[in-house]
């Protein structure tokens, strides 16, 4: 079992995407408004999902991105909890993050977000200040204190 499988075990999986106009020199990142289920609705994310039964991580999260933005990634370097093995969510949940950037597609909001927006790492006040799931106020952080440069 490897520790992306491991990490299932124990505790409900998520993974999320921090989807960057360019990995090698990130300047904008695109997120989403959550549509559903009501609780989170109008709060914004990182888009991607629950990881399956038996499902890689990162497989989860390029089937997550192709069902819920229409897009294919390639995938970076991981956007890890400073001393943990995942960020903790609400309850139980736990959330593995990755930056990666568009392969292919266009990002349109097929399911769960009513809204897409990039914004720029640059400046992220206004990023930092959208009405994020509580639970990713230190991924945002840790985002921008990694981006900023
Ligand atoms: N995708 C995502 N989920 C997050 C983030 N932060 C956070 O607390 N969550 C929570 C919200 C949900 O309770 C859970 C993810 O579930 P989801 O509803 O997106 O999963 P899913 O697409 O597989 O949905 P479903 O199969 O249950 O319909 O994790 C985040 O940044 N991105």
């Amino acid at each position: 079992m490897n520790s992306a499988s491991a990490g299932n075990t124990a505790a409900k999986l998520i993974v999320g995407a921090a989807i960057v106009d360019d990995l090698a020199a990130p300047s904008r990142i695109l997120v989403g408004r959550r549509s559903a289920p009501e609780a989170l609705a109008g709060m914004w994310e990182f888009p991607g999902g629950k990881v399956e039964p038996g499902e890689e991580a990162l497989a989860a999260l390029h089937r997550e991105l192709l069902e819920e933005l229409g897009i294919t990634v390639r995938a970076g370097a991981e956007l890890a909890a400073p001393g943990l093995p995942a960020w903790p969510l609400a309850g139980t949940a736990v959330m593995r993050v990755w930056f990666v950037q568009i392969e292919s597609g266009v990002p349109t909001a097929l399911e769960d977000h009513d809204e897409l927006r990039w914004l720029d790492l640059a400046d992220p006040e206004p990023l930092r200040a959208l009405p994020w799931i509580p639970a990713d106020g230190p991924i945002v952080a840790e985002l921008v204190r990694l981006t900023r440069g």
